[in-house]
């Protein structure tokens, strides 16, 4: 999984964040060269251009892409703005007409992703094809589905490889339209070393007054770029017209974007290796204590095998929860944190008991 490559090794001339920008669907003619031509003029020219040719809807009805024609008009972008062009494929016929009108860089969308057999009909369809593939969350948190996803395009040989993080649906967080989970990037970027992730915070929150707040975090999170929706006239767009912004707009929210660089390793000075010391030498008594808590737990579990008890306690263990929950918070630790925290623990020291019983020799019966 290692000898993929980064963004800026795509030979498509990027260095430092990636901005994505562009219309949620392409329309016309005109509203490409008016998105273009405004992007110019406001001297905002994204990295990539983005434009949906053929869109997933929930429900039928909706405007579902212009189809194949719309590739043609990509002609306009190059004319205009000279960067390259990014779509949304979703099957192997998607794929055969991107790369017939020369898409540059294809992404794979969350309603995609969820599915192996449509991305390995996808990944064959680029077997051999030397082209950039981005791919988007599942819908669900699940890594696994998204790693998967990589994993897909990784084995027919694609090499220039990056997620997007667009959020997850949740119906009950009416915050969202799909709620971030900081963690899964992160998670991603461990798993796979080197993986980039570029954040599309259009999607994200739905409108356009909570972009930049959510841009921002996940540049303070290490996120390697922004994919925003644009649009000469969101007002009037075809779709998604709640969550696009102007080429005026996004230029005032890049210009708002304090982009930490996170190319820079950090060299650390003498006061961060003191600090790092001493947390190492925190996390050495928390393995201690750790280690004496799970081994109060095995007696616990012997005592319960031979009385024949069973290794969940609910009465204990909700005491257990709250008493320690409150404590947490009182320490300024989240309740959210103390809760997995607990959770965790628990689980660990039920299985552990619960081995014991399975292992032990069967008690006799007096
Ligand atoms: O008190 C017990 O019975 C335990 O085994 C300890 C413990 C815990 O981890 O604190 C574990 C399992 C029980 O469900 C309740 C609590």
């Amino acid at each position: 999984m290692s000898d993929h490559l980064q963004i800026k090794d795509w030979g498509l001339g990027l260095s430092g964040h990636t901005i994505i920008a562009g219309p949620c669907s392409a329309e016309t003619p005109e509203q490409i060269e008016k998105v273009c031509l405004e992007m110019k003029n406001q001297n905002t020219v994204p990295d990539i251009f983005r434009a949906g040719i053929w869109k997933p809807r929930t429900r039928p009805g909706l405007f579902e892409g212009i189809g194949e024609e719309g590739l043609t008009w990509m002609e306009i972008v190059r004319n205009i703005l000279n960067i390259p062009i990014t779509t949304e494929v979703g099957n192997a016929a998607h794929v055969e007409m991107a790369l017939k009108h020369k898409v540059d860089v294809l992404w794979v969308g969350a309603r995609t992703t969820v599915n192996p057999f449509a991305v390995q009909e996808i990944a064959d369809a680029l077997r051999g094809v030397d082209i950039p593939v981005m791919v988007k969350n599942p819908m669900n948190p699940d890594l696994q589905l998204w790693l998967g996803a990589l994993e897909r395009f990784h084995k027919v040989g694609i090499n220039k490889l990056a997620g997007i993080h667009r959020g997850f649906s949740d119906s009950y967080d009416k915050r969202f339209r799909n709620k971030p989970n900081w963690s899964m990037p992160i998670h991603l970027k461990r798993e796979w070393p080197g993986m980039q992730v570029i954040n599309d915070p259009s999607h994200i929150v739905g409108n356009r007054e909570g972009i930049l707040e959510t841009a921002q975090r996940a540049i303070n999170f290490g996120l390697d770029g922004l994919m925003i929706e644009t649009h000469h006239d969101p007002d009037n767009a075809w779709s998604d017209a709640k969550q696009q912004v102007t080429p005026a707009r996004l230029k005032e929210i890049l210009s708002q974007i304090d982009f930490i660089d996170n190319t820079v390793e950090i060299n650390p000075d003498e006061h961060l290796n003191d600090l790092r010391n001493a947390v190492d030498h925190l996390d050495d008594q928390l393995l201690d204590i750790l280690q004496e808590r799970f081994s109060m737990i095995d007696q616990i579990g012997a005592y319960k095998r031979e009385r024949h008890l069973t290794v969940f306690q609910s009465d204990r263990w909700k005491y257990v929860m709250e008493s320690r929950t409150k404590k947490g918070v009182a320490k300024n630790l989240s309740e959210k944190f103390m809760k997995e925290l607990l959770y965790c623990i628990h689980e660990e020291s039920v299985k552990r008991q619960e081995k014991q019983i399975r292992e032990a020799e069967p008690v006799k019966k007096a």
